[in-house]
């Protein structure tokens, strides 16, 4: 296997600590963190656990979403982070210019070299931590497979609005001579003082509602404040992955719980013959209105709206109502899920935390034959995976969603004993 070594200049001068694997050539990075997964849920899985080769991914390039911290001046803007070597309460409000850092897919570069035109002909002070004047925090942008962008200026105040506004057709034009058009401009509104990328408000400022990421043939819609995953082709593998699964088990109905713009949940509900599961009923529920609205999108477009239900609410409570015969969505519909409260198969893919004990003690509780766990903390997954005792792990595999880190997405397939 090519194993290339990825050496950053950043990383030697100190600048930037993120990538805590750099130097480790890239097939052993994979196998040991294939291993260090496999080690962390000896406990819960067994020895007839069907462990499949970890899904590569490319060691650079690979990172569809770029969140640049901006510091500097107006007119010599630094995009990238933080100085990492000072305290975040003492912090004196030095950045380091990371537009060039090797994860970013190509064309990230060429779209923050245009963005910080844009800082300098708005004259958008960036923010001082320390002193806590200035106006424009962070910089997010997303590339989606097309090729097209979105840009996100994350402003302190209403202040530069009308300013930003104004350049933002010059942007849109430097962007689509870069071949990357800038498909979604918004301006994020974050007032308060707090480390946090981005606040609640989103003013749109040019293009559209939404961005288009297309993965295996589905056109999912990402809204500015929807979650996707960072490593476009390791997702493209972690949902046909769950797909291939699922249809062996030829399940009629299904969740996707914690499903964003739905990545699980349409690919379920497509055709066998087309790469899905064939699933004729699936449900989507997440807490994110945005996300689910984007959802909506693609179900339409798709021509799936019949099928793919999607609506907003808190995964950790579906079965818990499921119990009382409700199911996830009884108030969206309450006829369809009447007759079959339960699923046959439950897709889980929550944050961090993992799924925590009333979803568990949800499923544990149930009848449901399948369920598939997606996790990027290995702890969490392993502490869940404790509390459902009444299904064994009948595979598992690690996609490589965060190379150069120690960080893994798992995805384990749980089939009730
Ligand atoms: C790791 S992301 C997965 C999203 C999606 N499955 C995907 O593949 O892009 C976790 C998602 O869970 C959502 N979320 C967090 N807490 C939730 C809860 N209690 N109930 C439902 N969704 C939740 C977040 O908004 C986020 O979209």
């Amino acid at each position: 296997m090519d194993s290339p070594v990825l050496l950053c200049h950043h990383y030697d001068a100190g600048r930037c600590r993120s990538c805590t694997l750099l130097g480790v050539p890239y097939a052993v990075q994979l196998a040991d963190k294939a291993a260090a997964v496999r080690e962390r849920l000896a406990d819960v899985s067994d020895a007839g656990t069907r462990w499949l080769d970890p899904a590569p991914s490319p060691a650079a390039g690979f990172r569809n979403k770029a969140k640049l911290v901006v510091t500097g001046t107006a007119q010599d803007p630094r995009l990238g982070i933080l100085d990492p070597n000072q305290h975040p309460r003492h912090h004196d409000g030095t950045g380091w210019d990371l537009r060039d850092c090797p994860l970013y897919e190509p064309g990230m570069e060429r779209i923050a070299a245009a963005v910080a035109d844009t800082v300098r002909a708005a004259d958008l002070t960036p923010y001082d931590v320390a002193a806590r004047t200035g106006e424009l925090k962070n910089v997010i942008v997303t590339l989606s497979p097309d090729r097209e962008a979105m840009v996100r200026f994350v402003l302190r105040s209403r202040d530069r609005l009308d300013a930003l506004r104004a350049a933002v057709p010059a942007l849109r034009t430097a962007l689509e001579e870069a071949g990357t058009p800038a498909r979604v401009v918004t301006a994020n509104l974050l007032p308060e003082h707090v480390a946090l990328p981005e606040g609640r408000e989103e003013v749109h400022l040019a293009g559209d509602a939404t961005l288009r990421m297309e993965l295996n043939g589905i056109g999912l819609r990402l809204r500015p404040q929807g979650f996707f995953q960072t490593n476009t082709a390791v997702t493209r593998a972690l949902y046909a992955t769950a797909a291939a699964w699922l249809a062996e088990a030829r399940p009629a109905s299904a969740w996707d719980l914690y499903c964003g713009v739905g990545g699980f949940a349409f690919h379920l509900a497509r055709p066998v013959a087309d790469g899905g599961a064939g699933v004729a009923e699936v449900w989507g529920m997440e807490t994110s209105e945005d996300a689910i609205a984007a959802a909506r999108l693609t179900a339409v477009e798709l021509g799936l709206a019949d099928r793919v239900h999607l609506d907003a609410g808190d995964a950790t409570q579906a079965l818990s109502s499921a119990r009382r015969g409700e199911g996830p969505h009884a108030a969206a519909d309450p006829s369809r899920v009447a007759g079959a409260p339960v699923p046959d198969a439950v897709v889980v893919n929550p944050p961090r935390r993992g799924i925590g004990p009333e979803l568990a003690a949800g499923l544990q509780a149930s009848v449901v034959p399948h369920v598939l766990y997606s996790s990027c903390n290995a702890a969490s997954l392993a502490k869940d995976l404790a509390a459902l005792p009444a299904y064994r792990v009948e595979r598992a595999r690690v996609f490589d969603m965060f190379p150069q880190t120690g960080h893994a997405e798992t995805l384990v397939h749980l089939v009730r004993r």
